[in-house]
C-alpha cells in the first residue's frame, strides 16, 4: 500500500468523518468493553463498496489497542484455514473479515462455536479412527463486513451483538473527507472546487479520492496550480461523469431500463444481461446509489425507472407511465 493511502485512512473514530450514529454506537460498545476488561461484541458493518467499511474495521482495533488480522470470506476455504488463524488470536484482538457473506458453509460453522463460545471443534483424522477434539480460543472480536446484511445465513448474522449499516455520505461530509486528503497529498483545493467534486463522488469517500487523484494529477501537469472548480470540470468531462455523479454505466442501466423495458419493472437478471454486466455489481455497486438518489425504484415486480432518469436523459415520459 503507498504511504499516502495509510494517511489518508483515519485511524481514530474522531478523524473518521459523517456515519455519526455508528461512530457514537461503537464508541460507546468500545469504551465499556475497555473498562469491563472484556473483548468487544462482534460487529458487523454493511455498506455498498468504498463506504469506509475497511476503514472502520482498523479504527476499531486501533481504538481497543489490540491486534487485527485481516482476511476475507472467499480466501478461507477449508475449516483448517479458519482454524489456524483463530487459534492464533490473542485476547480481545480483531479479526476482520471482508466479504464475509462469501465464506462457504463449513468455514462459517465452524465460526457458529467460536463466535459464541470460544471453542471450536475439530475434526482429527478419517473414516472409523476420526475424532473430534475442543479447542479453547481467546476471547476476541470477529469483525464482519458485506454489502448487504440478506446476504448472510440468519444463524451468523444473529451472532452479531452489533449490526452497523453505513449510509452514503452527504456533500459536506465528502467536501471534508476530500479536503482532508488533499492536505495530504499536498496539493491545494478550492472551497468550491471541494464541493463540486463532493457533488460528483455518488455519496462514496472511495469514489472521491479516486477523483480528487484525477484532478491532482492534471493540477502536477500545469505546475502545482491550485485546484479550482474549472479543473473539475475539465475532468468531469474526460471521464464521462455527468453533473449527479452517474457514468457511462450508471446511464446505460436507466437508458436500458427505458427503452429495452420500456421503462420497467425489469429484474435484475435481464438487466444485467441486456447491459452486459455481472448481476452482482448491479444489486452491490450500481443499484444502490441509483435507488438512493431516486433515479430508479424498485417494486414487487423488478426496477423501474423515475421521472427523474426520464429527465436526466432527456427523454420524455411515456403519458400514463406514473398515473395511478
Ligand atoms: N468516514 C471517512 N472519513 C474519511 N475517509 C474515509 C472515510 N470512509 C472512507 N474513507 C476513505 O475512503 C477510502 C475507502 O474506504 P474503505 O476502503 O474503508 O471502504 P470499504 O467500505 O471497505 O470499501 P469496500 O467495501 O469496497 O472494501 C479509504 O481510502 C478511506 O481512507
Ligand atoms: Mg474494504
Amino acid at each position: 500500500m503507498p504511504n499516502d493511502v495509510q494517511t489518508i485512512r483515519p485511524q481514530k473514530l474522531n478523524e473518521y468523518i459523517g456515519q455519526e450514529n455508528i461512530k457514537k454506537r461503537l464508541g460507546l460498545a468500545i469504551k465499556a468493553s475497555k473498562m469491563r476488561s472484556e473483548a468487544l461484541d462482534h460487529v458487523l458493518l454493511v455498506g455498498p463498496p468504498g463506504l469506509g467499511k475497511t476503514t472502520l474495521a482498523h479504527i476499531i482495533s486501533n481504538e481497543l489497542e489490540t491486534n487485527i488480522h485481516v482476511t476475507s470470506g472467499p480466501i478461507l476455504e477449508k475449516q483448517g484455514d479458519v482454524a489456524a488463524i483463530l487459534t492464533n488470536l490473542e485476547y480481545s484482538d480483531v479479526l476482520f473479515i471482508d466479504e464475509i457473506h462469501r465464506m462457504n458453509k463449513s468455514v462459517e460453522e465452524i465460526l457458529y462455536t467460536a463466535m459464541e463460545d470460544f471453542q471450536i471443534d475439530i475434526l482429527i483424522g478419517k473414516g472409523p479412527s476420526a475424532r473430534s477434539i475442543r479447542i479453547d480460543l481467546q476471547p476476541f472480536t470477529l469483525v464482519g463486513a458485506t454489502t448487504r446484511s440478506g446476504l448472510l445465513s440468519a444463524p451468523l448474522r444473529n451472532r452479531f451483538g452489533l449490526i452497523m449499516e453505513l449510509d452514503f455520505y452527504s456533500i459536506e461530509e465528502l467536501s471534508k473527507i476530500i479536503e482532508r486528503a488533499a492536505s495530504v497529498l499536498n496539493v491545494e483545493i478550492k472551497k468550491d472546487a471541494a464541493i463540486l467534486l463532493a457533488r460528483r463522488s455518488r455519496g462514496t469517500p472511495r469514489i472521491a479520492l479516486r477523483l480528487l487523484r484525477r484532478v491532482r494529477d492534471m493540477s502536477t501537469i500545469r505546475g502545482k496550480v491550485t485546484i479550482d472548480m474549472h479543473m473539475v470540470g475539465e475532468i468531469m468531462e474526460l471521464l464521462g461523469i455527468d453533473e449527479e455523479g452517474l457514468d457511462e454505466l450508471d446511464r446505460r442501466i436507466l437508458k436500458t431500463i427505458i427503452e429495452v423495458y420500456n421503462g420497467g419493472p425489469v429484474g435484475v437478471k435481464s438487466l444485467a444481461a441486456s447491459v452486459g454486466i455481472s448481476e452482482d455489481s448491479i444489486s452491490e455497486v450500481y443499484e444502490p446509489y441509483l435507488l438512493q438518489s431516486g433515479f430508479i425504484a424498485r417494486t414487487h415486480r423488478g426496477r423501474i425507472a423515475t421521472q427523474k432518469a426520464y429527465k436526466h436523459l432527456g427523454i420524455n415520459v411515456k403519458r400514463g407511465l406514473f398515473d395511478e
